[in-house]
């Protein structure tokens, strides 16, 4: 057995030392999910000769009399979009859950399961103008899109076990409309990230009487390999686990576990935060960055139990992965065995950490360090 030695924040034996993480295939496992991914930092080198998504970067105009997210237009089924000065949230038209369908039948081949779903999708709008994204708005308007969904929780959480807030942003993630805004989704029962997430976060309360997500947090801190963003209320890392190229998390620096038990300053510091990111992602490989976002919170609706487990986060799940225009492809050995990354997250986080605050567009739509707080 060879001398101990430290590498990075573990300690291994002198066979072990040969090991270096930026180096060596490894995989690392998502105590969140429960599985793992395959991360080989070796094949950053080799050639890329595979499919360029075109790199759409042309601004969409401010109004845009088709659009029907645009403030005074009709949508399809003849609603109105209201004139609407900052934030406005609609019932989707054409709505993947509806409150009132009956039961399906009960079976009793296990192979042929069924189960009662019923929500509601509304569709929420950040902005009136067409051609702003959260990096280019003012911090201020930021500010009121988190006081929205923080409404929009309050009032959905009353009926609905789970209320899901996701950002579709882009047309490479199958964003239909370019216009600012965003959906949430509601349904009687946990889907299945919020079903295996709480049990996992359970499971770990159990062993050690603290919420998974709060210890993470606190570790990333102390680790300091992965952060991106840090300021008083809130830490931005790429998670250990990430999948995605340029994944990150978004962790409160305070333990609470719905978005609605944030303080003032808590929602104004994720103001910025969320706006410093986003700018980060657009300067990354300068681009309007597209990614898929969302928000996870203790489940709601009327039959309130303890989730002292859980711990209010944000995702983003961004496919681009070496520049505006080639994105990672989640297929073929990532369906059928596992998810895989190149690029480690540490050196991801180190990229991102390392892009200024200034957008590379717009630097005047930017904020300084100081309102970072
Ligand atoms: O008139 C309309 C247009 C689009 N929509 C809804 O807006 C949503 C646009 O969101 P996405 O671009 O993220 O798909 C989409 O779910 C679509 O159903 C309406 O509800 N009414």
């Amino acid at each position: 057995m060879g001398d101990v030695v430290k590498v990075n924040s573990f300690t291994m034996t002198e066979e072990e030392v040969k090991f270096d993480p930026k180096d060596h295939q490894h995989v690392r496992f998502n105590p969140m999910k429960g599985d793992w991914v395959l991360v080989s930092p070796h094949r950053m080198k080799r050639p890329w000769g595979g499919q360029v998504e075109p790199s759409n970067d042309e601004d969409p105009p401010e109004y845009d009399p088709n659009n029907p997210l645009c403030p005074g237009n009709i949508r399809a089924n003849g609603h109105l979009t209201e004139n609407y000065e900052h934030t406005y949230t609609f019932t989707n038209d054409f709505p993947a859950l509806l409150e009132d369908v009956p039961d399906p039948p009960k079976s009793d081949d296990e192979l042929f399961q069924m189960g009662p779903a019923r929500g509601t999708c509304r569709v929420m709008c950040f902005h009136p103008k067409s051609n702003v994204t959260i990096a280019l708005m003012d911090v201020e308007d930021v500010l009121k899109v988190i006081k929205q969904w923080i409404v929009e929780m309050n009032d959905l959480g009353k009926r609905w076990k789970w209320v899901q807030i996701f950002e579709n942003r882009g047309a490479l993630m199958g964003c239909s409309n370019a216009h600012p805004h965003c959906q949430i989704w509601t349904s009687s029962y946990l889907p299945n990230e919020a079903r295996v997430k709480d049990q996992n976060l359970k499971d770990y309360y159990t062993r050690h009487m603290s919420p998974m997500l709060f210890d993470y947090m606190k570790k990333e801190v102390e680790r300091r390999e992965r952060l991106v963003l840090e300021t008083q209320h809130w830490i931005v890392v790429v998670p250990y686990w990430a999948v995605w190229p340029f994944e990150t998390m978004v962790l409160p620096r305070r333990q609470f576990i719905r978005m609605q038990d944030m303080t003032e300053d808590e929602q104004k510091s994720l103001a910025a935060v969320m706006k410093v990111l986003c700018t980060k992602y657009d300067n990354l490989f300068k681009c309007s960055f597209p990614y898929s976002m969302g928000w996870h919170g203790a489940p709601t609706g009327p039959e309130l139990k303890d989730y002292r487990h859980w711990t209010f986060h944000g995702m983003y799940y961004p496919p681009l992965l070496r520049s505006a225009t080639v994105k990672k492809h989640m297929v073929g050995y990532e369906l059928l065995a596992q998810a895989q990354r190149d690029l480690t997250p540490e050196q991801a986080a180190e990229k991102l950490r390392v892009l200024p605050m200034v957008h590379y567009k717009h630097p005047e739509m930017s904020i300084t360090e100081e309102e970072l707080t």
